[in-house]
């Protein structure tokens, strides 16, 4: 998208939303939302469906350093549940007539395949990554393979008529490697950027910080690490699968709908690598874990809700749906002030 183009656009979406029959400016922020709804996908009249939601799952070889309040065996058991749409990013998905898809892009256990309307992929090439506080996550070409994966689902629901999607994630031990990937794309500090994640304890939360400022002093210190090489040192496979397939949706003209603190920094890894891929996106919601603000802020992009969420897998995301639904309703089906009866 040419900045010539933008800027067309958000004339013809502010004229058009002036017109509608309402006093210019008064349904506040969700004018905001149409507008922007408007730009990712370069119209005045916008869809939100059909949509899709696609969740990448994987495990992390920091869970070995006490980062987290689970064990890694907990991931596979959740995508088990995600396989029957039975978690609350499936649940959401099916209430809110959104398509709902599981990819494994790296468990340590791998999941057998169960009958049901979900589809799920086996794309793993590698069962976990290395520990990033002391060794590379993964390889490049491992990295390459996970962001193809990710690409690949982005390029399915763009030939399956989606025009908007929704990314998410589920790994035990990911906001450490979100965290890392943060601080050193995104220049937050660690002490800012680390919190509880799925809920550990004080003891665990100075323990986390301490393996969050050795990785990334670790990167730092292999000096010229471009974003690819950030993502290969502390990423997660579920997060480069996330930001490959935000960067694909984005190049496809797809309406990307961000969730919480790991799918942000899987979004700052696509924008690093593909940038002008933030021009698709629409920021769901803002995650209780304390770094998300800074890295939307990072972004250029502000939450729709604060509602407190810190589940991830698309929850956030999801919630948001509705209003962004009726941001489209208004800007598609409202009269216009030229329908109102002359006086
Ligand atoms: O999306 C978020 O903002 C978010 C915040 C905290 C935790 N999570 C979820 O919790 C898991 C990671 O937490 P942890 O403590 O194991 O790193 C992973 O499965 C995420 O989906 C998600
Ligand atoms: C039960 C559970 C469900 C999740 N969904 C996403 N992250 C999760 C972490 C846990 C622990």
């Amino acid at each position: 998208m040419t900045d010539a183009v933008i800027h067309d656009c958000n004339d013809l979406v502010r004229d058009r939303l002036n017109r509608l029959c309402k006093p210019p400016g008064s349904l506040g922020d969700l004018e905001s939302l149409a507008h922007r709804l408007c730009t990712t996908q370069q119209t005045l009249t916008p869809k939100t469906t059909p949509r899709r939601t696609v969740v990448f799952a994987a495990d992390h070889g920091v869970t070995r350093e006490g980062v987290t309040a689970w064990p890694s065996e907990v991931t596979a058991s959740v995508v088990r549940l995600m396989q029957q749409q039975r978690t609350a990013s499936g649940v959401f998905a099916r209430a809110l007539q959104c398509g709902y898809e599981v990819a494994d892009v790296g468990l340590l256990h791998p999941v057998e395949s169960v009958s049901s309307s979900v589809r799920f992929f086996n794309a793993a090439k590698r069962r976990g990554t290395g520990n990033l506080r002391c060794e590379p996550a993964m390889s490049e070409d491992e990295f390459d393979y996970v962001w193809q994966v990710g690409g690949k689902r982005a390029e399915a629901a763009a030939s399956d008529g989606c025009h908007l999607v929704v990314g998410g994630e589920m790994g035990i031990g990911n906001t450490t490697s979100a965290s890392c990937m943060i601080g050193l794309l995104a220049d937050v500090d660690a002490s800012q950027v680390v919190g509880r994640g799925a809920g550990i304890d004080d003891e665990g939360l100075v323990r986390k910080r301490g393996v969050v400022c050795d990785a990334i002093d670790r990167v730092r210190s292999l000096g010229g690490t471009d974003a690819k090489q950030v993502g290969c040192q502390v990423g997660g496979l579920e997060i480069v699968a996330l930001a490959g397939f935000y960067a694909r949706a984005a190049e496809l003209g797809l309406t990307i709908v961000l969730d919480g603190f790991i799918a942000t920094a899987a979004a700052i890894l696509a924008e690093s690598i593909c940038q002008g891929s933030v021009q698709r996106m629409i920021a769901g919601h803002c995650s209780a874990e304390p770094g998300h603000r800074a890295a939307l802020s990072h972004l250029g992009l502000s939450p729709l809700l604060d509602l407190n969420f810190r589940l991830g897998e698309a929850t956030g995301a999801l919630t948001a749906l509705p209003l962004i639904d009726l941001a489209a309703a208004m800007i598609n089906d409202m009269a216009t002030l030229d329908d109102l009866e002359k006086p």
